[in-house]
């Protein structure tokens, strides 16, 4: 998988040099690219905004240096690559978004700032290749680039290969649509507190069975929207 990123603070995103991802760079498997868009633009204060047309608050990223850096890397003619712009107003971005962006070979995120990109951006790009504008929760950051790395990580740890054990990918929240069950580790005892005593019984199956019991007690509890049954408009009861 390749990974380009467009944005005014590239170093926002050295630490994905690190942990999993970083020796997922290492190793060839995901090739992360960051351009910064100052260097697309051309006058002496490498302008990159301007005031709404319309008026209004804050000022709009303008469409030229956009085109300059998002042809620098599709090109300027029809392109596989799937653009990504976080938007407040984008579809939210789920597990099942994760394993959609982790499947596409070629990611181009275009991280906003300000009041957002100019328009025409999106609907220029969107005549020559896939856009998506996905939305990282309901609440409004000062720019894309948070979401993106949230993107980034969730997607990129579902890529083959990247996480060591694949199994640990099964038995998370969301991915199999309930919330994770509980987890312990030594001492058995902590500050009085003891580790379920299923856990230490050696009885894979009825440790499966207190895991899936558990894992529908949580949901229940903090997301009950997400159980297969739930009715429309169901309320969290915790
Ligand atoms: C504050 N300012 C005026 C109101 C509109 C947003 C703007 C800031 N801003 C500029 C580019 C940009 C991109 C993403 C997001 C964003 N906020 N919340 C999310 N879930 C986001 C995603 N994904 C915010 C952004």
């Amino acid at each position: 998988m390749r990974i380009d990123i467009v944005t005014i603070f590239p170093s926002f995103f050295d630490v994905l040099d690190l942990s999993l991802l970083g020796k997922a760079r290492q190793t060839g498997l995901i090739d992360v690219r960051t351009h910064d868009l100052r260097e697309f633009t051309h006058d002496r204060h490498r302008t990159v905004d301007d005031t709404p047309y319309g008026g209004g608050a804050g000022m709009v990223m303008k469409p030229e240096p956009w085109g300059e850096a998002l042809d620098s890397i599709v090109g300027d003619a029809a392109s596989d690559a799937l653009l990504v712009v976080p938007t407040p107003a984008g579809e939210p971005f789920t597990q099942r978004v994760a394993r959609e962006l982790a499947a596409e070979e070629h990611l181009v995120f275009a991280c906003g700032r300000y009041e957002g990109i100019d328009q025409r951006v999106v609907d220029h790009y969107a005549g020559r290749m896939r856009v998506r504008l996905i939305s990282l929760g309901d609440y409004v950051l000062n720019g894309g680039e948070v979401a993106v790395m949230a993107m980034i990580e969730a997607a990129g740890r579902l890529v083959p290969g990247v996480v060591g054990n694949p199994e640990s990918l099964v038995e998370e929240s969301h991915e199999d649509g309930l919330l994770e069950y509980p987890s312990y580790t030594k001492p058995a005892v902590w500050r009085g507190l003891e580790v379920p005593p299923v856990l230490l019984s050696g009885h894979h199956g009825r440790v499966a069975e207190w895991r899936r019991e558990q894992q529908v007690e949580r949901t229940r509890r903090v997301r009950p929207e997400l159980l297969p049954d739930a009715p429309e408009g169901t309320e969290p009861t915790a």
